[in-house]
């Protein structure tokens, strides 16, 4: 069998740059098109690329993915900023192309995958729970998708357990001091200089407190995770949200 034919969109950035590598670097991927701003689309076509891995901002994801989609490129995406509305319009592409796959991954790294898994599990335990995300200066969003998803399983998890809102007698607070709500979830997010991609998941009950913490010390920890996602979605049609769906997690 040939190499899978990989472009990476987003190819300057942060990401992108490692991801390049990594492409380059595995023995059976071959790297076709490396695309940064400004860069024409159809030169994924002109390539030949089977699989596009797309690093760039919220705001120019859902245009590059539509594109890929319609031409049966398939996806796997780290680019942050999902919401309902948008993995709407992508399923809508998705249907129209169903040999297509696009895997989409808050965050790549296995250690943090795991940590979603087990703040899962942790939810219905505690009264209390609150997730401190941290990360360097130049990220475009916040809270990180990485949170907000966390923050969603971990809300459903309490509402499949039928927990109730969670304790929080505060009268009056400076706008931002008890964070954003999301699903439920307090979600703080801290930006600072020297520091890659960091979450805490803090519980907390009577006497107790479990902190389920997480840290990528750069960004080639992602690289595994980015791989597994090419390598398999090509034989994934549809829509994945999620790397642990391509990990053999027990339950
Ligand atoms: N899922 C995961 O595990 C991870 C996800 N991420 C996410 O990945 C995304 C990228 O992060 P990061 O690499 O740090 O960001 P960077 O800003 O370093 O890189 C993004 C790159 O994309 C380029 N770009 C912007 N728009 C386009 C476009 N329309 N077409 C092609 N290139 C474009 C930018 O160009 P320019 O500089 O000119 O703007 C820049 O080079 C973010 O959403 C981040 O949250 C990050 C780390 C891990
Ligand atoms: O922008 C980043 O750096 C990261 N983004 C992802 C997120 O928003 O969760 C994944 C990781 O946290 C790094």
């Amino acid at each position: 069998m040939g190499k899978l034919r990989v472009a990476v969109i987003g190819a300057q950035g942060r990401m992108g740059t490692e991801a390049v590598r990594a492409v380059t670097a595995a023995e059976d991927l071959e790297l076709v098109a490396a695309l940064g701003r400004g860069d024409r689309l159809d030169a994924l076509v002109e390539a030949g690329a089977q699989v596009a891995v797309e690093l760039t901002h919220p705001d120019a994801v859902l245009e590059n993915l539509e594109f890929c989609v319609r031409r049966g490129i398939h996806g796997v995406v780290g680019t942050t900023g999902w919401t309902e509305e948008r993995l709407a319009s992508l399923r809508g592409w998705l249907a129209d192309s169903p040999a297509t796959g696009v895997l989409i991954a808050p965050n790549f790294g296995i250690g943090a995958v795991l940590t979603m898994r087990f703040a899962q599990q942790a939810a219905r335990f505690f009264e209390s729970v609150e997730i401190i995300e941290s990360h360097h200066p130049g990220k475009a969003d916040a809270p990180s998708g990485t949170a907000v998803r966390t923050a969603q399983l971990v809300g459903a998890a309490r509402r499949a357990a039928d927990r109730g809102e969670q304790p929080d007698a505060t009268m009056t607070a400076l706008d931002g001091a008890r964070g954003a709500l999301v699903d439920g979830v307090p979600v703080h997010s801290v930006r600072l200089r020297g520091l890659v991609a960091h979450q805490e998941v803090r519980f907390g009950d009577e006497g107790e407190v479990l902190t389920i913490s997480h840290d990528s010390m750069n960004r080639s920890s992602f690289m595994p995770g980015v791989l597994l996602g090419v390598r398999r979605v090509v034989e994934t049609p549809g829509l994945t949200f999620g790397l642990e769906h391509f990990l053999d997690l027990d339950d």
